[in-house]
């Protein structure tokens, strides 16, 4: 960071950008030209300043808003918003101050306003760090507060938003010994076998990342195939695969995996995982609608509206709106009823998502139920190491919540089922 983070601060409100002005999701803006231009650690700084802004929008734009007549044009607004997000939580006026008042005027249609720039920080630098602290907890919009508050009451609502807002810690799914690996990476063993580790670290420098000994998961997306249980020598379709955390968690176990994901650009990803943890899957680029023939088990991890995964991104509630999850909902419910099909007699089909709403997990899993009176939940499947039983369901999924393990971090918010086949 040769400017002293000028270059990240940029990028950071460039990403705000993208993501607050074009919706488009922060996992997506980090690909464009001028964040690849960056050093790795002005990247990593404009990532994170970016994510931690988003997560506390609501905190900063009501601590600006008294200072601002109307809200300026986006670009001035952003960059306003990364310097009081950095102001209010510990940042050094001097320098956030400048560099916010230096990008704004660097742009031409901007540079009118570096006066306004400078005034509004210098009361933010004034009155924001005393304010930011009596601010609530940011809340998720109404669009999704109220769906969620209906399914799991408000409290509880208030209790997720809370672990929404303390950030995730990084979760890694061992190939072999936890206990081992935790000890090498000092990270803790959680209940249900995954490594966690607190605070930002850089992964690729994690010991056993070359020698493939673990890969990136949280603790909650790992919890399926322990579930599954697949045994050497099983055929096993994992619909749906990419990046490939379960496929991988499938070829440790010995049994022989044909992992299916229409997006080839994720399914890259699966290849580069399986090589690094020298790990072998049968790989297809393609519709799992369209897969055929007859396996001991069905692993399918269907897209959703990934509102489990909001304390990993923020940007989420703020990019979507809920209007495209009815035609998720209806495409989960075919690939359910497809995933049927591919299911020898006596074999097990584990359907999951990373929802929290139950349109996308209780429900799919009733709607099946009544559809195929012969198949059947199985609660004693559920039951793995670290799963307390209060989250299993009434129709036999397990139900899991950011606010689980709260004190510990969280996990993501996930639905898992697993049904059997009679033989
Ligand atoms: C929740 S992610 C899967 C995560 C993955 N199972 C893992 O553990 O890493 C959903 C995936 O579904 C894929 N997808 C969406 N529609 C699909 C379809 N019709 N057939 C196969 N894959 C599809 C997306 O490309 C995306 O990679």
């Amino acid at each position: 960071m040769a400017d002293n983070g000028v270059a990240a601060r940029r990028a950071a409100a460039g990403l705000l950008g993208q993501v607050l002005g074009e919706q488009v999701m922060l996992s997506e803006a980090l690909g464009a030209s001028y964040m690849q231009k960056l050093d790795y650690e002005d990247r990593a700084r404009a990532q994170r300043l970016a994510t931690e802004t988003l997560r506390s929008l609501e905190r900063v734009d009501r601590i600006m808003k008294p200072f601002l007549r109307k809200p300026p044009p986006l670009a001035v607004h952003n960059v306003l918003r990364i310097a009081t997000y950095e102001l209010c939580t510990g940042g050094a006026a001097h320098g956030v101050v400048n560099d916010a008042v230096s990008s704004v005027g660097a742009n031409k249609r901007t540079e009118k306003m570096k006066g306004l720039t400078n005034a509004v920080l210098r009361k933010v630098v004034d009155k924001g760090p005393e304010e930011w602290a009596k601010l609530r907890v940011p809340r998720l919009p109404k669009w999704l507060r109220a769906p969620l508050s209906l399914a799991y009451g408000s409290e509880n609502v208030g209790a997720i938003e809370r672990v929404h807002f303390a950030g995730a810690p990084l979760d890694l799914t061992p190939k072999g010994d936890g206990a081992a690996l935790a000890d090498a990476v000092g990270g803790t063993l959680t209940a249900t076998g995954s490594v966690r580790i607190e605070g930002a670290v850089q992964v690729s420098a994690l010991a056993g990342y070359a020698a493939g000994d673990w890969w990136v998961q949280d603790a909650a997306a790992a919890l399926p195939v322990a579930i599954l249980k697949p045994k050497s020598g099983e055929k096993i379709i994992d619909l749906c695969c990419a990046p490939g955390g379960k496929t991988m968690q499938i070829a440790a176990s010995g049994a022989e995996v044909t992992g299916v994901d229409t997006s080839d650009r994720r399914m890259q990803r699966v290849r580069e995982n399986l090589e690094r943890a020298k790990l072998s899957a049968d790989l297809v680029v393609g519709d799992a609608m369209e897969t055929r023939g007859q396996y001991d088990a069905v692993l399918l991890d269907a897209p959703c509206s990934a509102t489990g995964t909001i304390r990993r991104h923020p940007d989420l509630p703020l990019v979507k709106d809920g209007s495209e999850f009815g035609e998720l909902i209806e495409l989960q419910a075919q690939m359910l009823a497809h995933a049927v099909t591919l299911l020898k007699p006596g074999g097990r089909l584990v359907f999951c998502t990373c929802s929290l709403l139950p349109d996308e997990g209780e429900c799919q899993i009733e709607d099946l139920l009544e559809a195929h009176p012969e198949l059947e939940t199985d609660r004693e499947a559920l039951k793995v190491d670290g799963v307390d039983p209060v989250w299993i369901t009434q129709e036999g999924g397990l139900r899991l919540r950011p606010d689980y393990w709260a004190e510990q971090g969280g996990m993501d918010g996930f639905y898992i089922a697993l049904l059997r086949k009679p033989a």
